[in-house]
């Protein structure tokens, strides 16, 4: 036997990166020792606010024309958003005039609420403001940063002086809303203590607190509070210590909703939302597919999906997710990666042998059980290995489920010859294709497609007449019954290029055709196994017949299509005796 060597901390030798770690301060942790969060479960959709036309659009190189934004803006009321932030009216003119032109146009259905962001700076807040004349439900989104490093080179200025810019934004905000609005505008107000995550906590308390005295939060009067991780900075464990502790220290807690908007500099951005739900978040802020700034704003699509996977509805329509990714693509210009979650090329794909084995099993399973229950498939819980959703419910198909390549087994072949051509190879057969096409994908390397997995299947077992080989070209069979009852049978055939008629008896037709092939081809046929199924409904119904023999010392699968299933099994035998004597 060979003497094991274990694997220990002791044999293991990794070594120094060299990278200048020095450099970079661990994230402070929040003493909280006795936190709800991680027993609690979201269990409903959390108020949504995208972002898409502000923090995802100030992204682009390129930022959004008049046609994208309207583009994007009518996308997003569609699939259901309520909260909609359409820009930074203040930025310049193209931003300023889209906000006029959804309200002016009658583009913002009455249960839509527009949300604006801007500095806290009185001509920026005037203009701001001046943007939503005519809306009919609109929020002014006001930021300042908190965080030291802005307190100390952005406005070089004490706490009292950063808190006051956000008190001092806030009345200005008061202020020019009851100068350039009218009453037909129900208007809000939302405070970010910008850099939220590298602010200290009590001072972001503090900042709210005061914004919260000036706006004066009572029933009916809710005050928006985002805490952004506007550079995610830790993990999402301790994103969501910070957010309870701010829920319980913030008071008038039941007029404030509590919102959440993380960005993905740490690729956890997703998982920091989360966990900030848990952790009492009543709203998220974020962007389809995650674009935003650097790495991107939280994406939306994964949150609602995974909501979605969990039997939590949405409240957001990704039922054409496609068409969401089509839309999103036009509008930012940029692409949506291959494998990102529930939308890209491949996230519904399995190339690898034993993950199609086991889907293809989940799928049986799951027509079984509907069958049992009477129930339609799109009823039962979805219960199918290695895919966490049905791809169905967000419009794509099962087409592109399982890809063959060479590291694809015998489920993924026998599932595309199910799935295109109603075959159910059986077992054995199942691998003893699969063998010729791993052969191939190895010498040939790549993915194997549907068609060219079909044109194998064909040249192998059922040679069309035009490009046919092997030994015998059947024509046609009849069967009749002999004087001792056995039954006979009579083929006209070309055997080896001569015009041939074989005769033959026995027990039934197959055993009357190894007779007939004994005598007049030798060659000496064992039937081994023998599967048969129908492979459509009505008339003109073909069906499939699988032969598996010994043809003299060799054993393979011989296969026949025909409408007559005598005519099928006997093209079965044919088909496995050509491949017996073929190279
Ligand atoms: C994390 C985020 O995503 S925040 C949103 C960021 N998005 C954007 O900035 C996109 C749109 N912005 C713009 O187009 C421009 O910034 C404008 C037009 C709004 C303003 O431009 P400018 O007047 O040139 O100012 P600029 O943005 O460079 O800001 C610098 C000044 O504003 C101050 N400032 C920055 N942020 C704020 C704020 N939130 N509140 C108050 N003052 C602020 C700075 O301290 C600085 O002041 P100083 O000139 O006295 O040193
Ligand atoms: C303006 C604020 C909310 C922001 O986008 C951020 O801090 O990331
Ligand atoms: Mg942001």
């Amino acid at each position: 036997m060979h003497p094991a060597t274990p694997v220990t901390a002791a044999t293991v030798r990794q070594r120094p990166s060299g990278m200048p770690v020095h450099r970079y301060t661990p994230y402070e942790s929040v003493d909280i020792p006795d936190r709800n969060w991680p027993q609690q479960r979201v269990t409903q959709a959390p108020r949504w606010l995208s972002t898409d036309l502000r923090d995802g659009n100030q992204a682009l190189i390129d930022p959004m024309s008049p046609a994208r934004k309207r583009a994007m803006f009518d996308l997003l009321v569609s699939m259901g958003f309520k909260e909609i932030e359409v820009g930074f009216p203040s930025s310049g003119q193209t931003d300023f005039d889209f906000v006029r032109s959804i309200i002016e146009e009658d583009a913002v259905p009455e249960d839509v609420t527009l949300s604006v962001l801007t500095q806290a700076r009185e001509d920026l807040i005037e203009r701001t403001v001046e943007s939503l004349r005519g809306a009919r439900s609109a929020t002014v989104h006001l930021y300042n940063a908190a965080a030291p490093v802005f307190r100390r080179v952005v406005f070089r200025g004490s706490r009292e002086d950063v808190k006051q810019i956000a008190v001092d934004g806030t009345r200005l905000v008061m202020e020019y809303a009851d100068k350039l609005l009218g009453p037909e505008t129900v208007f809000g107000y939302q405070y970010s203590p910008e850099i939220f995550t590298d602010t200290e906590l009590d001072f972001a308390l503090e900042i709210c607190e005061g914004v919260m005295d000036v706006w004066q939060p009572e029933e009916g009067r809710e005050i928006i509070l985002n805490l952004p991780a506007t550079v995610e900075r830790s993990t999402p464990s301790t994103h969501a210590d910070r957010f309870e502790w701010m829920g319980r220290h913030l008071s008038r807690r039941e007029h404030v909703c509590l919102s959440v908007h993380p960005h993905n500099d740490r690729g956890t951005a997703v998982a920091a939302a989360e966990l900030a739900l848990m952790a009492g978040a009543d709203r998220v802020e974020g962007c389809l597919f995650g674009q935003g700034e650097r790495t991107g704003n939280v994406d939306l699509v994964t949150l609602g999906m995974n909501l979605f996977s969990q039997g939590v509805d949405p409240e957001l329509d990704f039922s054409e997710i496609d068409e969401i990714r089509r839309t999103y693509e036009y509008c930012n210009q940029m692409e949506v990666h291959p494998r990102h979650p529930y939308v890209g090329d491949l996230v519904y794909t399995a190339f690898s042998g034993s993950h199609q084995d086991a889907i293809k099993k989940g799928f049986e399973a799951l027509e079984a059980t509907a069958a049992e229950r009477g129930s339609a498939v799109e009823d039962i819980t979805w219960e199918v290995p290695y895919l966490p959703i049905d791809p169905r419910d967000v419009g794509r198909s099962y087409e592109a489920v399982i890809r063959v390549n060479s590291q694809s087994g015998k489920g993924g072949v026998a599932y595309v010859l199910q799935q295109e051509h109603n075959l159910s190879l059986p077992r054995r057969m199942q691998v003893e294709f699969s063998k010729l096409i791993q052969e191939r994908s190895d010498s040939d390397g790549g993915e194997i497609t549907p068609a060219a997995i079909w044109a194998a299947f064909q040249d192998e077992y059922l040679p069309v007449p035009e490009q046919s080989w092997g030994r015998i070209a059947l024509r046609s069979a009849q069967t009749s019954t002999t004087s001792q009852g056995q039954d006979a049978l009579t083929v006209e055939a070309t055997v080896d290029g001569q015009d041939t008629v074989l005769t033959g008896a026995g027990n039934g037709p197959l055993a009357a055709f190894f007779d007939a092939l004994r005598d007049a081809v030798e060659v000496d046929v064992r039937l081994l196994d023998y599967v048969e199924h129908t492979m459509s409904e009505g008339a003109g119904a073909q069906a499939a017949a699988y032969i598996e023999c010994a043809v003299d010392d060799k054993v393979l699968w011989g296969m026949g299509i025909d409408a007559n299933i005598v005519r099928a099994s006997i093209k079965a035998v044919v088909s496995a005796v050509n491949r017996a004597a073929r190279p």
